[in-house]
């Protein structure tokens, strides 16, 4: 009832609905008393039941993002909501909920994701086991019997009996899947996955993430540097010195002769306070440095170099 007046009373905004929405997001570190800002402010909203990659370069501040969103380190300021939950006011114990339940994760090293003496089957069911519903009769063949639709469901039912000394990279990773969603999350956040992997087997384990996404409905979010995945994708949004500074959006558009093929087209983000990161490319071709004119055309926006008519 309150969630439905509050939505008549307050316009709705884009956020609202999000699986994602990170507003003015700030880290800073503090080392041997110099201090590093991972994140400045960064802007990020995600559609629920998307799927969407991350790029930047080293440092720029993706695994600290995808920290944050994990529930395993706390933002400095800004806000931070995920699947419904407030990151900044979790206490304690809702932390632990929020990452048993509401979040999976998928580490890049392969060994980080799965307990070495369970079998894929067992460590499937760990989740479900530490998430610590009461003991109920028939809860342990009722967790066995989900344990096999998941490994179904991703095409891994085969290696349900094998430890992961048994399983190959791609197949470690596709079972590190099945963990991470073990106990249903609304969003599954995966850190470089492929990228201990070769080209084909990462195909295989991206393919996963889409059956994930597609079937089950899941938000996924991949931090990579493997333009396979970066280009599979229908966003893919840039990070550059710890904001969200590009995107490029995919979609699939048929011509007049019914041929499909994806379209793609590159954003730059353009902030709450209205600001711009533009592309260093744009700016070097032009010489445009310190300022530039800007001129309001009927549906666009110019910008030219100072002093240029
Ligand atoms: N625990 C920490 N203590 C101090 N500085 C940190 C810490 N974690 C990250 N940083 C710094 O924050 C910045 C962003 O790091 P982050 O790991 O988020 O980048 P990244 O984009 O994930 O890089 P990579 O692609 O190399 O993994 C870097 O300058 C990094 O050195």
């Amino acid at each position: 009832m309150r969630r439905r007046a509050t939505a008549v009373a307050e316009p709705r905004t884009p956020a609202a609905d999000a699986a994602i929405a990170c507003d003015r997001l700030v880290r800073i570190f503090s080392q041997d008393g110099i201090e590093v800002q991972a994140l400045q402010g960064l802007e990020l909203t995600v559609d629920q039941g998307d799927l969407m990659a991350l790029v930047g370069a080293s440092g720029s501040g993706k695994s600290t993002l995808l920290n944050i969103l994990a529930g395993l380190d706390v933002p400095t300021a800004g806000s931070a909501a995920v699947a419904g939950y407030d990151l900044l006011e979790l206490s304690a114990r809702d932390r632990l909920r929020y990452r048993r339940e509401a979040v999976g994760f998928v580490f890049q090293q392969t060994a980080r994701n799965l307990l070495p003496f369970l079998t894929a089957a067992q460590n499937v069911a760990l989740p479900m086991q530490l998430k610590g519903d009461s003991p109920r009769r028939g809860a342990s063949a009722r967790r066995a019997t989900k344990v096999a639709e998941i490994l179904e469901a991703l095409g891994i039912g085969e290696l349900a009996h094998r430890r992961p000394a048994e399983l190959s990279g791609g197949q470690q990773q596709r079972v590190a899947i099945a963990v991470a969603m073990a106990n249903d999350p609304k969003v599954l956040l995966a850190d470089e996955p492929t990228g201990e992997l070769d080209s084909e087997t990462a195909a295989a384990v991206f393919e996963t993430f889409r059956t994930v996404n597609k079937e089950l409905g899941v938000t996924v979010v991949i931090v990579t540097h493997d333009p396979m995945v970066a280009g599979e994708v229908r966003r893919t949004v840039a990070i550059r010195d710890g904001r969200t500074s590009s995107e490029v959006l995919r979609r699939l558009v048929t011509d007049e002769h019914g041929e499909e093929s994806i379209s793609e087209r590159e954003y730059v983000v353009l902030d709450r306070s209205g600001r711009v990161q533009l592309p260093p490319k744009f700016l070097e071709a032009l010489g445009m440095e310190h300022r530039v004119a800007v001129d309001l055309a009927p549906d666009h926006i110019e910008l030219r170099p100072d002093g240029a008519h």
